[in-house]
């Protein structure tokens, strides 16, 4: 079995609850950026051994948070001897806003995994857009490069929406799907 780590930042809660929604999908290892933008021992170990890297961050100020960068930066180690090649990327991201500039974040997750020299898996998935289309259906944002939540600005991770905590599930699962795929 392919072995899948998603790798997060969240500073209130509901990436992480949104992160953990993807793990369960793609049956992957959680690996929690700290407050501190560190992660904990083993952690680099863990991402070099993975076939698929999951990466997730909340939107802030329109990019991740600045612990997701401080552990992109401190990817660089891996990245000069491009010890990430070929190995799969996906990323996810949440915030307060429907759009929120949600994208930008995605894309720099996308250039990070590029930097890295390694292979994007979108989310595979039509958009919820239609007249009948409810706000839990699955992909209702409707993103192609990611899978992004939104939580409500006063709304707490434990309410965040059932369908994009389904879409994060479905994410991980084609990330895996992808991953055994390749591995054949
Ligand atoms: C410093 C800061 C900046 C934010 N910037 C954005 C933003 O650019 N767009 C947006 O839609 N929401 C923004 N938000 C709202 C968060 O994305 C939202 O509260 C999200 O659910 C937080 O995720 P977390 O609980 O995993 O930290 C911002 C929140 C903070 C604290």
């Amino acid at each position: 079995m392919a072995k899948i780590v998603v790798v997060f930042h969240s500073g209130y809660g509901h990436t992480q609850r949104l992160a953990q929604a993807v793990a369960d999908g793609a049956g992957a290892q959680l690996v929690a950026i700290d407050a501190d933008g560190n992660v904990p021992e083993g952690a680099w170990e863990t991402l070099a051994g993975a076939d698929a890297i999951i990466l997730g961050s909340p939107t802030y100020m329109a990019g991740p948070s600045w612990q997701f960068k401080k552990f992109a930066d401190a990817s660089s180690k891996a990245w000069f001897t491009q010890a990430w090649k070929d190995k799969l990327f996906a990323g996810f991201t949440n915030s307060a806003s429907t759009n929120g500039d949600k994208q930008v974040t995605l894309d720099y997750l996308f250039h990070l995994a590029m930097q890295h020299s390694g292979v994007w898996v979108g989310t595979g998935m039509m958009p919820a857009n239609s007249k009948a289309a409810q706000r839990n259906d699955v992909n209702w944002i409707g993103s192609f490069s990611g899978a992004m939540a939104q939580s409500p600005s006063d709304a707490s991770a434990a309410e965040m929406f059932a369908g994009d905590l389904e879409t994060g599930r479905q994410f991980g699962q084609r990330v895996a799907a992808v991953a055994q795929r390749i591995a054949g």
